[in-house]
């Protein structure tokens, strides 16, 4: 894999169009998230692809459509391993129209499933409808595979992986054993190992787990006991993991949780949950939310306190989101379309008690829920989304009232995003200084496991 991501291959695969495929089918289920692949390759979002199939899709059935999906994303999840076993068991290369179908079978067989047999021969036709001559190319590949899968198989390769990721990396990604065990780019393995010595493996490992599904209860409307034995009686396993936190024993569409129309209770994961907890909004202040769509961290800000929230944000696609979020708290919010850079230009003078800055990030600590942006991220990137941060971060602390407070967040790991930030923002601010949080440390990092995503925080007050 080259370090500019999958995105140089996948272009001009021709196929036939998406409504003649049926995602009822197996093979047709395959076709589809091979879509969902090929797209990424040609680095583009997967979500927004596999949306917009969806859409345009006589079919309908959300069962149908879940397996496309998990199949897409488990592809995507183990890109960096199916690339290599491609690379070892088809060393002269892979036929343009083939990779897509071949890293969905491979991910699909990976853990030896019963219906290896329906997938292993699905994944054939799949590849005969795209190119009939390339079938036997694929049929013989994914059999090798089956027979020396347990030696192919990620966690057969740990020693090996670790021993690589100890020294430079040298040849292409693709015959990178660190990146076949780890399912991420080299340049994320490699940042991740420097900035988190002790915790590196873990965080690299929970990159490639199922995202749990965490619930936020709103307690204007429920308490604690109540949700809890709404949930027993529906027959929903839920643990509690935080205040007014649950997380769903098994996942679920969001449209069958319980209290989701009645709004007792929204999905949010219980790492997001820490932003409106530790900004801890008072009745009657000003608030800003900064950074706001779709609204999660708004909505919570209100169920916590009646204050006069104003909700930023930049992008107007976002923004429908985020009055949806926001017309299920009922309570009036000032929904601004402005940039957090620039807030004279929608700024009305008064300033804030407390500011939220939830800020566009690399997405790091949240890569397992987007496995895309592992592989469409590049590492010169994150220098990117460092400048935005700062610049974001300069234009929000005139808004905010001597006294007030500030909280920087990010769904990233990456210390460019984060410590680094805040100590160049304390560096250049006399009149700011950094609240002491929980374990009286200065910042607070999330890596994700299996209760939450991975998030940072900090919290900056402003002098008097
Ligand atoms: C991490 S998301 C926010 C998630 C949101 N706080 C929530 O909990 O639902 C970052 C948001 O920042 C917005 N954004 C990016 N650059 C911005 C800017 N310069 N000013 C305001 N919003 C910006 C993006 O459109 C995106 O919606």
């Amino acid at each position: 894999m080259k370090e500019r991501s999958p995105a140089a291959a996948g272009r001009n695969v021709s196929r036939g169009t998406s409504p003649e495929v049926d995602p009822r089918t197996l093979s047709g289920a395959i076709e589809l998230a091979a879509q969902v692949v090929d797209r990424v390759l040609a680095g583009h979002n997967a979500l927004e692809h596999y949306h917009a199939l969806r859409a345009a899709h006589p079919v309908t059935e959300p069962g149908a459509w879940g397996r496309v999906r998990d199949l897409a994303w488990s592809a995507l999840r183990d890109y960096g391993w199916g690339r290599w076993v491609l690379a070892r068991l088809a060393p002269r290369g892979v036929p343009e129209p083939v990779l897509a179908p071949l890293l969905v079978a491979l991910s699909a067989l990976r853990d030896g499933p019963r219906d290896a047999h329906a997938l292993t021969h699905q994944s054939v036709s799949c590849v005969r409808a795209r190119q009939e001559r390339l079938a036997g190319f694929a049929n013989a590949l994914l059999r090798t595979f089956l027979r020396e899968r347990e030696v192919l198989h990620p966690e057969a390769l740990a020693e090996a992986a670790r021993a690589s990721a100890a020294v430079p990396a040298v040849g292409p990604e693709e015959q990178d054993v660190a990146v076949a065990h780890f399912r991420h780019p080299r340049w994320w393995i490699d940042k991740v190992r420097a900035q988190h010595p002790l915790e590196w493996e873990d965080v690299l490992h929970a990159g490639n787990t199922h995202p749990p599904m965490g619930l936020r209860l709103n307690r204007r409307r429920i308490d604690e006991d109540e949700a809890l034995a709404r949930f027993a009686e529906a027959g929903i396993a839920v643990r509690q993991v935080g205040p007014m936190a649950l997380l769903l024993e098994r996942p679920m569409p969001v449209a069958k949780v319980p209290g989701i129309a009645e709004g007792w209770v929204s999905p949010q994961d219980v790492g997001a949950q820490f932003a409106a907890r530790l900004l801890a909004p008072v009745d009657g202040e000003r608030v800003l939310d900064a950074c706001a769509a779709p609204g999660g961290k708004s909505a919570h800000l209100l169920e916590l306190a009646d204050i006069e929230l104003t909700a930023v944000d930049v992008e107007e696609s976002r923004l429908a989101a985020l009055r949806r979020a926001l017309a299920r708290v009922d309570v009036p919010v000032q929904i601004v379309r402005g940039d957090a850079r620039h807030p004279k230009r929608w700024w009305d003078g008064k300033p804030f008690d407390a500011i939220l800055a939830d800020v566009p990030c690399s997405g790091s600590g949240v890569a397992r829920r987007h496995p895309d942006i592992k592989w469409l991220r590049r590492a010169e990137d994150v220098a990117g989304f460092a400048r935005q941060q700062g610049e974001i971060l300069e234009g929000l602390w005139p808004l905010l009232a001597p006294g007030g407070r500030l909280l920087y967040a990010t769904c990233s790991l990456f210390a460019e995003e984060n410590e680094e930030r805040v100590r160049a923002f304390l560096k250049r601010h006399r009149d700011a200084r950094a609240v002491p949080l929980e374990g009286n440390r200065e910042t607070i990092t999330l890596f994700p496991d299996e209760t939450h995503d991975g998030f940072f925080y900090a919290l900056l007050r402003k002098n008097h």
